[in-house]
C-alpha cells in the first residue's frame, strides 16, 4: 500500500476477473489498470470533490438537503407521530437508511452532475401514500446499487458459472441494469454536453465533475484518446455509487452506536452544545468541523469496528517478496480491514465499542494505536480519494442530526455483512424534535 508511483501493487485487481465482460478496466478511478488515465481523472475527481473550495461546497450542499429533510421529518411526525410513554413531545419511527442513502446521494448528484434529484421529497410522497411512483433518479439510485453488485458479481464468479442455466437467469438481471443504468448516465452526459455548447462564452461553467471531465476532454490536456461519452458516464456512474453508499452506511452504524450508549451520546450532545452554544439554529463552518474532536472519534471508532469496505485487495503485477513470503508475478493479495481492526495485538479490548482510544488528550498523550492497523479508507496510491469529502459530510450530519433530534435506537442488529462490505440493513429509530 505504498504511494510510490511504479509501485508493483497499483492495479486493485485484474480485468480478466471479469471486468473485460463489461468493459471496464481502462477507465475511471475504482477499477483503472492504467496509469496514466487513472491519475488523469483522479486529478479532476480532486478538484470537483476534495479541494477544499469543493469541500465547503458540499457542506453547503448537506446544510440545504437538511433543512429538506428536516421539512420532511416534522410532516411526518406532524402526520404520523405518537406520545410514547410520558413525552410531551411526539415521536415517529422511521426506517434512517433510506433517508441516509437520498441526502447523500442528493448530495453527490449536484457535486458532479449539477443536477437536483429531489430524492427526499419522494420518497417522503411515497412512504406517505401522497405519490407511490418513483421518479427517475430514484429508479436510477436504485439500480445503481444493483449496477454495483453486478460488478462484485462478475469479478467473483467465473463465466462458466454465470452463464450456467438457470444462474444466466440472475446474470442476465444484473447485466440488464448495468445497461439501464450506462444509458441512462450516457443520457445524462450528452444533455450536459448540450447545455455546455449552448452556454454564452462569458458565462461561468458550474464546477460539477461531468462539466470538468467534459471540458478537460474537449481540450484533449492528457494528450490520450479522449473519453466517449459512454466512458465518461461510466466515471460518473462510478463517484456516485461510491459516494452514496459508504457515507450512508457509516451515518447509520454512527446513530446505532450513540443510540445505545447513553454516555457516549451525552458527550456528542455536550460536544455540539460547547462549539454551537444551545441555540438550535447555527451555521456550521469549516473551521467548527476540526473542532469537533469527540464527534470524529465516534466516527473513527465506527469505522473501525464496522469499516464499510472489509476487504480491500491488490495485484502483484511482478513477483515479489514481502517478509518470508514469496509472491509470484500475477498474484492478488487481500487485506482484511475488518480483521486488522479487531486483532489483539493491535487493539486494546478490541470489540469494545470506545472512541476515547482516538482522543488524545483523553489522557494527555498523542494517539498510541498503529496507524497501519487502521485502514477503513484503505492506503497507498489507491488509498480512498472521497475521505476528507466522507468525513467532512458525516460531522456535519452528526452536527445537524443531534442538534434538531431526539433518536432512540430500536433496532436490534443492523449489521448485514459478507467478506467485502459491512452494511447497515435496517435502522429503525423512533425520531422527535427537540425544541429550542
Ligand atoms: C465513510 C466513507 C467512505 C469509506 C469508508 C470509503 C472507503 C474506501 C476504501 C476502503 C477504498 C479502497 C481503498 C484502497 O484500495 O486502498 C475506497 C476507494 C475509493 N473511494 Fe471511498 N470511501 C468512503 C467514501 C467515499 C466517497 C464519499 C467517495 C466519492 C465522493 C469515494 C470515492 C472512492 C473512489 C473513487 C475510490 C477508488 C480510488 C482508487 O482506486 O484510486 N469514497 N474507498
Amino acid at each position: 500500500m505504498s504511494s510510490v508511483k511504479d509501485n508493483n501493487y497499483f492495479v486493485r485487481i485484474t480485468t480478466r476477473d471479469g471486468l473485460d465482460d463489461l468493459q471496464k478496466g481502462h477507465n475511471g478511478i475504482l477499477f483503472n489498470v492504467d496509469f496514466n488515465s487513472w491519475s488523469y481523472i483522479k486529478k479532476i475527481f480532486i478538484r470537483a470533490v476534495a479541494a477544499p473550495n469543493a469541500l465547503k461546497f458540499g457542506m453547503k450542499l448537506i446544510d440545504s438537503g437538511f433543512q429538506d429533510l428536516e421539512k420532511f421529518w416534522n410532516l411526518l411526525i406532524e402526520e404520523q407521530g405518537q406520545f410514547v410513554c410520558d413525552e410531551q413531545e411526539k415521536s415517529v419511527e422511521i426506517d434512517f437508511i433510506p433517508w441516509a442513502r437520498r441526502i447523500f446521494a442528493e448530495t453527490i448528484m449536484l457535486m458532479t452532475t449539477n443536477r437536483h434529484p429531489n430524492l427526499l421529497s419522494t420518497y417522503y410522497d411515497r412512504i406517505t401514500n401522497k405519490n407511490p411512483q418513483k421518479n427517475l433518479y430514484e429508479e436510477f439510485f436504485d439500480r445503481l446499487s444493483i449496477a454495483s453488485d453486478c460488478v462484485q458479481y462478475y469479478l467473483m464468479v467465473p463465466p462458466f458459472i454465470r452463464n450456467f442455466p438457470i444462474i444466466n437467469i440472475y446474470t442476465n438481471y444484473l447485466y440488464k441494469n448495468m445497461t439501464w443504468t450506462r444509458n441512462y448516465t450516457y443520457n445524462l452526459v450528452k444533455e450536459r454536453l448540450e447545455e455546455i455548447e449552448s452556454i454564452d462564452d462569458n458565462e461561468k461553467l458550474s464546477t460539477d465533475m461531468l462539466s470538468m471531465l467534459l471540458t478537460a476532454n474537449k481540450s484533449n490536456d492528457n494528450n490520450e484518446k479522449p473519453m466517449t461519452n459512454e466512458e465518461i458516464g461510466d466515471n460518473i456512474a462510478e463517484i456516485l455509487i461510491e459516494g452514496v453508499d459508504s457515507p450512508s452506511n457509516t451515518l447509520s452504524f454512527v446513530l446505532y452506536y450513540i443510540g445505545n450508549d447513553p454516555d457516549i451520546e451525552q458527550r456528542v450532545l455536550d460536544e455540539i452544545d460547547n462549539i454551537f452554544g444551545d441555540g438550535p439554529d447555527f451555521n456550521v463552518t469549516y473551521e467548527d468541523l476540526s473542532k469537533l474532536e469527540y464527534i470524529e472519534a465516534v466516527i473513527k471508532e465506527v469505522l473501525r469496528v464496522r469499516p464499510v469496505t472489509a476487504t480491500i485487495t491488490r495485484f502483484a503485477t511482478h513477483s515479489d517478496q514481502i517478509d518470508e513470503f514469496q509472491i509470484p508475478s500475477s498474484t492478488h493479495l487481500s487485506v482484511n480491514i475488518l480483521s486488522l481492526h479487531v486483532h489483539q495485538n493491535y487493539w486494546e479490548e478490541p470489540t469494545k465499542f470506545n472512541p476515547l482510544r482516538f482522543l488524545a488528550s483523553s489522557n494527555n498523550e498523542k494517539e498510541t494505536y498503529d496507524k497501519n492497523a487502521l485502514v477503513y479508507f484503505g492506503g497507498g496510491l489507491r488509498m480512498c480519494p472521497g475521505r476528507q469529502f466522507a468525513m467532512t459530510l458525516l460531522k456535519m450530519m452528526v452536527v445537524l442530526l443531534y442538534s434538531k433530534y431526539k433518536f432512540e435506537v430500536i433496532t436490534k442488529e443492523p449489521l448485514a455483512q459478507n467478506s467485502i462490505n459491512t452494511q447497515c440493513k435496517e435502522l429503525k429509530i423512533r425520531i422527535r424534535c427537540l425544541k429550542g
